[in-house]
């Protein structure tokens, strides 16, 4: 089949970073002793079916004392082989296990790496998070299944092949040519169905669940509209996808049990059938047909081998085209950035032109700016004109169009994004997000908490190791405090805020504003309430079709009055 070298390919170019890498040392060593631990499990097994006959023999022969020595021996075969037989798979398991650690860190790396995650579209790798998830781990467990019952198949194969070639030399040629045009037929046959049947069912289970998923994370939007209606339509939708697909797989597998059931029947019969005129003219003796018989089976279980095991092959195969795509993706490098980015003190935008992913659209065009350190901008324009694109240029999220970003070192930026994110994990956690750790004691942590108004989150049982799903239980506009915090605690040069205060009642708005202020903090805003336009200098209007408009704020804007005012107009 021609799927077969590409498949093989793909296998290695998954498989062999584990082999070559950093980890090669260990993983040909256990390797090794995992075969050599399969090699004394098989010549216990053969030593306990020695002795076997042992006992059989010495009870037909009424021999007591030569049953007593094969019960003895026996006993000592079985101390060494029941340890044995544990230690193979417990270490075969142990092996998949730390294969799928290796491969699954090395997979997150490249995921979280220059925001791989942003970037990948669904419709060029569909559901990364399954593939990292579980098709690792069902490529490592597979792989090493594969793989040694292939090392046991080549030990049978050299068993009996000798035997058999003793015994007959044209059977050895039936034997081949079976064996050849069963393996050409199953592949030619069922190869690309099941290959491809088997890769949209992985996807379709993704999909159903994570459609399942979306259900739970959005389950109180969901509850208020009351769509269960809706949900269960694209539930079932999904659902009936997947269960078609299963349908197409149980008929491929229809037809494939027939073939494979067919072909281990008929070859039952063919060493009878080809030996029968050598025992009939008395050239060959009963006994040493049977034995050539039981020969033929051991030798045509171990080449048939893809035959044998081509529905879960199949399976494996589609498996590994998924990872193989996903490794593609992960380690192709990054596309040449059409927006040129540099460190800089201060903020510049240089004939800074941005269009959407993928597509001609211009969103804002030719843009020159400047935020002085200590200077503030509100980026005004109607919804959907391009205000939090420009963000995401600036920030080197898109990169698609012209010009030139220079900006403060990444560690001294700091962006709210329009949606706050926030972990279920510990109150400190939220706090110091991005980072891990901070320098900031919990008394300083404590006093940011009250600045925003949440000290209250603090003071339940567990105080900043406090643990909660925050998403879930802080109001909206607890949930912007909370991340204006981080704010306060990574106190950055440049703070970029994307409508980071809608959710806010105007007084708490102005305290957060006032805060950054007193810091001396360098400001973008993007806000749609007009009270936020005194906080800023200048003033950014975006008016469609990438045209806009730079404007200083009246000076007297810039001291906001308790009460909301009206947009600062630009000049
Ligand atoms: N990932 C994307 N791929 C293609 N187009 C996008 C993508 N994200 C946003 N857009 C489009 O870009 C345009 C500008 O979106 P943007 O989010 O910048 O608007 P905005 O001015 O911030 O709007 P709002 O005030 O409603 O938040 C929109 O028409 C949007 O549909």
């Amino acid at each position: 089949m021609a799927a077969t070298p590409s498949a093989l390919q793909r296998f290695i170019t998954v498989a062999q970073p584990y082999w070559r890498g950093d980890r090669r040392a260990w993983a040909w060593a256990f390797l090794a002793g995992l075969v050599l631990l399969m090699l004394a499990d098989t010549q216990l097994a053969v030593r306990l079916n020695t002795q076997t006959g042992e006992l059989t023999s010495a009870l037909a022969a009424r021999d007591a004392d030569r049953f007593w020595a094969a019960v003895r021996q026996m006993l000592q075969v079985l101390g060494l082989a029941v340890p044995v037989f544990a230690l193979y798979y417990y270490a075969r398991d142990a092996y998949a296990n730390d294969w799928r650690r290796w491969l699954t860190q090395r997979y997150l790396d490249g995921y979280l790496r220059e925001r791989r995650y942003f970037h990948l579209a669904s419709d060029v790798i569909d559901n990364p998070d399954q593939r990292i998830a579980e098709d690792v781990n069902t490529f490592t467990g597979r792989s090493l299944h594969f793989l040694l019952i292939l090392l046991g198949s080549l030990m049978q194969l050299v068993a009996f092949s000798a035997v058999l070639w003793g015994l007959s030399h044209t059977l050895v040629g039936f034997l081949v040519a079976y064996a050849v045009a069963g393996t050409v037929l199953s592949l030619g046959l069922f190869g690309r169905p099941l290959i491809r049947l088997n890769h949209w069912q992985l996807k379709r289970e993704a999909d159903l669940r994570f459609r399942l998923m979306r259900v739970r994370e959005n389950a109180e939007s969901i509850a208020f509209y009351g769509g269960e209606a809706q949900e269960r339509h694209q539930l079932q939708q999904r659902l009936r996808a997947t269960l078609l697909n299963t349908q197409r797989l149980i008929r491929a597998q229809f037809g494939l049990n027939l073939f494979q059931r067919g072909f281990s029947q008929l070859s039952l019969l063919v060493p009878s059938v080809v030996l029968a005129h050598d025992v009939l003219s008395g050239r060959l003796e009963v006994g040493q047909a049977v034995q050539a018989g039981g020969a033929f089976a051991a030798v045509l279980g171990a080449i048939s081998l893809i035959v044998d095991n081509f529905e879960s092959l199949s399976r494996f195969v589609a498996g590994i085209d998924r990872l193989h795509d996903l490794a593609q993706v992960l380690e192709s490098p990054p596309a040449t950035p059409g927006i040129a980015r540099e460190a800089g003190h201060d903020l510049h935008l240089q004939n800074l032109t941005v269009q959407a992913p993928d597509s001609d659209r211009v969103l804002v065009e030719k843009l020159n700016l400047s935020v002085p350190e200590g200077g503030s901008l509100l980026i005004t324009g109607a919804s959907g004109c391009g205000k939090s694109s420009l963000l995401r240029a600036i920030a080197g999220l898109w990169t698609q169009g012209s010009g030139q970003v220079s900006h403060p070192p990444r560690e001294q930026v700091f962006f709210l994004p329009q949606r706050p994110y926030l972990q279920s994990g510990s109150l400190r956690s939220q706090l110091i997000y991005p980072s891990t750790q901070t320098a900031l004691d919990d008394a300083a942590l404590l006093r940011i908490l009250d600045e925003v108004q949440l000290r209250h989150l603090a003071e339940a049982d567990g105080g900043l190791d406090r643990s909660r799903d925050w998403e879930k239980v802080l109001s909206g506009g607890e949930q912007q405090r909370l991340a204006f915090a981080r704010l306060l605690v990574h106190a950055p040069r440049l703070a970029i805020l994307d409508e980071a205060t809608s959710a806010l009642d105007d007084a708490n708005q102005q305290r957060l504003y006032e805060r950054l202020r007193a810091r001396g903090t360098t400001l973008i805003s993007i806000a749609h309430r007009a009270a936020v336009a005194g906080f800023h200098k200048q003033v950014l209007q975006l008016t469609g079709g990438g045209r806009w408009r730079l404007a200083r704020t009246t000076p007297a804007a810039h001291t906001p009055p308790p009460a909301p005012s009206p947009t600062a107009p630009p000049r």
